[in-house]
């Protein structure tokens, strides 16, 4: 049996547009970011997609996003798990920053490893820092002090995604769930890693452009029987992730 699984990475957000490290910093979308969403519902819509269940982090961006896209389905029934193991990658001491102002006084290598590199942190926030997600009651309920990020590598990010999307993901798509999946950029690369069984070296090249749906046809062994592809246009996501690889530069 092949079961057809969606990522979709949120719309572009406030912190996107105005091209600052974001991690686990709660940021809306744009205008521009919701119109995206809408136009990921209307490809979903006319590729004949019926969820069964959605999962999303607890960062608005992806929940605001996964709302439209339900909503343009008129899908908004069906049942939607969030879960902070599906947040954004935690950027540690950059968040807020621009990327293109870190490039210049740091350098374009040095921030691409930063944003692109398998096992490298950013550097970490200190516990002092107001940023501290443990400020903040969702994630002071909700996690012990040890799950609360100073920072994250990408391996950091697999580590706490991967074998939840094992645990409670996978086992509905093995059932012939059809699920939705609204996450972040890097938090998604973990998972395209894993799916795709890409290697260290090689994730480093891979973007992912916000709203547009990106479609895995997966085998029982959620092994993928044809290459994931975009909705829409090929050239345009193309692009799009492109420019997503351009941001960190000077
Ligand atoms: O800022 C972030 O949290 C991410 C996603 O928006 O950015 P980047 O593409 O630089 O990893």
């Amino acid at each position: 049996m092949t079961t057809k699984l969606v990522l979709v990475r949120h719309g572009q957000s406030q912190w996107n547009q105005e091209n600052r490290f974001t991690g686990w910093k709660d940021v809306d979308l744009t205008e521009q970011g919701r119109a995206e969403a809408a136009r990921a519902a209307e490809l979903l819509k006319d590729a004949g997609f019926e969820f069964d269940v959605a999962y999303t982090s607890v960062l608005k961006r992806a929940i605001r996003t996964l709302w439209t896209i339900l909503d343009g389905m008129d899908q908004m029934w069906i049942p939607v798990i969030r879960n902070w193991r599906l947040n954004e990658r935690h950027y540690g001491a950059l968040q807020g920053l621009n990327k293109a102002e870190t490039a210049a006084e740091y350098g374009d290598e040095q921030v691409l490893i930063w944003r692109r590199s398998y096992d490298i942190p950013p550097p970490a926030l200190e516990l002092s820092d107001e940023r501290w997600a443990g400020n903040q009651r969702v994630y002071r309920d909700n996690l012990t002090s040890e799950q609360i990020p100073l920072s994250e590598s990408l391996k950091d990010t697999v580590a706490r995604f991967v074998p939840y999307f094992e645990e409670e993901i996978a086992p509905k798509i093995r059932a012939g769930k059809q699920v939705l999946i609204v996450a972040h950029g890097n938090s998604l690369r973990s998972l395209v890693k894993h799916l795709d069984g890409i290697s260290d070296e090689d994730i480093l090249k891979l973007n992912i452009p916000t709203g547009i749906p990106l479609v895995y046809e997966l085998d029982d062994n959620l092994k993928p029987v044809r290459d994931a592809y975009y909705l829409g246009d090929a050239d345009a996501a193309e692009a799009a992730a492109a420019a997503v690889a351009n941001q960190g530069k000077a």
